[in-house]
């Protein structure tokens, strides 16, 4: 984290357990403490039911914790998503309406905010030729490939100018070439936007490429490690080769099983 940029996001002795049917507990976050910067990239990485997904369920304020507290520039978090729009997340399925257009799918996300018709479509259409579907704005889900399909996803996250973008395994079901190219167009995207994002994912290669800083989860959810990502790391092999080591050691000995490498 860059030490002059503020804080954006703090999560603080953060603690989540589950009921099961059968009465007993299943603990997601065990006293979770890590911050991010105003326009930090964050790769999470960690085996899985290490509790990432209810995290980002937290960040949203779709659950609430147990005990510690989730902080957003210093406000409550429940307080900073009453003006909806400030955090998206994008998932690894595309979740678009199947009857909507590519431009209707994303000004729902602006329908939402109250943006009127014309401007939202407008806005819808911008932001779709600003990912690479200029000639789709029409097309439905079904007329699109995977790789559209997630590029629609991006334009709607995009649209409506959220302040954090939280990626949950956003490319893991594409295939290798269309994934480096969306992480490519993504990163640019958020650097021109100037925004901060998390990213959840199994793949090591990833978290170098698009995070500034990596966190290391055990399970249930807690820093094991993290490990500061220098810029154009991603580019040189000597860096990839030696933060690739260290996150699987950190997984390693974090417990239970790792995460698969790219
Ligand atoms: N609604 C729920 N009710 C009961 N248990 C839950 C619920 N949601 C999550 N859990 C449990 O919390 C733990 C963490 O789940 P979570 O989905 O956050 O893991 P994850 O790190 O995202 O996993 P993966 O990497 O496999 O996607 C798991 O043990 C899961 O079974």
């Amino acid at each position: 984290m860059t030490t002059s940029s503020p804080v954006k996001i703090r999560v603080e002795k953060a603690r989540k357990s589950f009921i099961q049917k059968n009465g007993g507990a299943v603990e997601a976050i065990r006293e979770l403490t890590f911050d991010v910067a105003d326009n930090e990239y964050v790769a999470i990485v960690g085996p899985t039911g290490a509790g990432k997904s209810v995290l980002f369920d937290c960040l949203l304020g779709l659950k609430s914790l147990d005990g510690g507290r989730i902080t957003i520039d210093g406000e409550p978090v429940e307080k900073f998503i009453r003006k909806k729009g400030r955090i998206a997340r994008i998932f690894q399925e595309d979740r678009l309406l199947p009857w909507l257009s590519a431009t209707d799918n994303v000004a729902l996300g602006l329908q939402i905010q109250g943006v009127p018709e014309a401007e939202r479509r407008e806005r819808a259409r911008e932001w779709l030729r600003a990912v690479g579907l200029g000639p789709f704005t029409e097309a439905l889900p079904s007329e699109m490939s995977g790789g559209m399909r997630q590029r629609t996803n991006i334009a709607r996250a995009f649209a409506t100018g959220p302040e954090i973008i939280l990626l949950d395994e956003a490319f893991s079901a594409l295939d290798e070439i269309t994934a480096m190219r969306l992480r490519s167009d993504f990163r640019a995207l958020a650097r021109r936007q100037k925004m901060t994002f998390l990213i959840v994912t199994h793949s090591i290669d990833e978290a170098i490429y698009l995070g500034t800083r990596i966190l290391v989860f055990g399970a249930p959810a807690r820093l094991v490690h993290q490990i500061e990502v220098p810029e154009g790391a991603s580019d040189n092999p000597a860096d990839v080769d030696r933060i690739r080591s260290e996150i699987r050691h950190w997984i390693s000995v974090s417990g239970r099983d790792a995460s698969t490498a790219a």
